[in-house]
């Protein structure tokens, strides 16, 4: 589990995060909700140690999150870091080189599902296929917790469709993911659990199942609720 306890982030004077707490399981697939500028990313990174906080914990599975513990977490950016003039099959090299973890089977597979030709050149890809490489290079890593940022952004709703399968697929196993997002409709029916935030704080931690058996409410209906009411 994922476990992130009250942490607080300061760009100069301004709070961006104020005391944010949710955990994520894994084995299932925890979405991060909020509008743009809300600090979904600032919270990946956090948990990354990509940028330090000013209070406040980040755990996994117990333990306070320490430099090993990113053998088992990996973070997939919004857009794709390799250089445009790679091709997908050396991307796929640089990645095995550079990762002990890396996982060429699961490539394999990877690149199969989502239709992508590994002689293509990054800098060539259409922006669909731009993001299924970014996720094919994050998904093939061996480890117990991923976190992705905005993976549906920007897309086209076919691509957003095959990328949504690979969440219920055997690709993902029984690992963790948290994704941020700020647009829920497509993904709604994947999602186990739910963690709304403004202004820096979270407003509601909600498990979709619970909300949609005991309250039978979407989570569009309990969106509304929380930033209208
Ligand atoms: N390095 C930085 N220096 C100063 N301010 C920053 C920095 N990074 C982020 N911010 C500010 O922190 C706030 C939260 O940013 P963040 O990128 O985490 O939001 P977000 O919810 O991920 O937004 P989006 O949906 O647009 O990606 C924004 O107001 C942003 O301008």
């Amino acid at each position: 589990m994922i476990e992130v306890k009250g942490i607080t982030k300061k760009f100069g004077r301004k709070k961006v995060l104020n005391r944010v707490s949710f955990t994520a399981n894994k084995g299932e697939i925890t979405c991060l909700i909020g509008i743009n500028g809300v600090g979904k990313t600032t919270i990946l990174n956090a948990i990354m140690a990509l940028t330090p906080i000013k209070e406040g914990d980040i755990l996994i599975d117990g333990e306070k999150i320490h430099k090993g513990s990113y053998e088992k977490i990996t973070f997939i950016p919004d857009a794709i870091t390799m250089l445009p003039q790679m091709t997908i099959a050396e991307a796929m090299q640089f990645m095995q080189d550079f990762y002990k973890n890396w996982n060429q089977e699961r490539a394999n597979d990877l690149l199969g599902f989502f239709k992508l030709n590994e002689s293509d050149r990054i800098s060539t890809l259409s922006k669909g296929n731009a993001a299924k490489a970014n996720l094919l290079l994050g998904l093939a890593l061996d480890v117990d917790y991923l976190l992705m940022d905005e993976p549906f952004s920007g897309i086209d709703i076919f691509s957003r469709e095959q990328i949504a399968e690979v969440f219920t697929s055997h690709l993902i196993e029984d690992r963790g993911v948290i994704i941020t997002t700020h647009e829920i409709n497509d993904i709604e029916h994947l999602i186990d659990k739910v963690v709304l935030l403004d202004n820096g704080v979270t407003l509601k931690e909600f498990r979709t199942e619970e909300i949609r058996e005991n309250e039978g409410k979407s989570v569009v209906d309990v969106m509304r609720e929380v930033y209208r009411g």
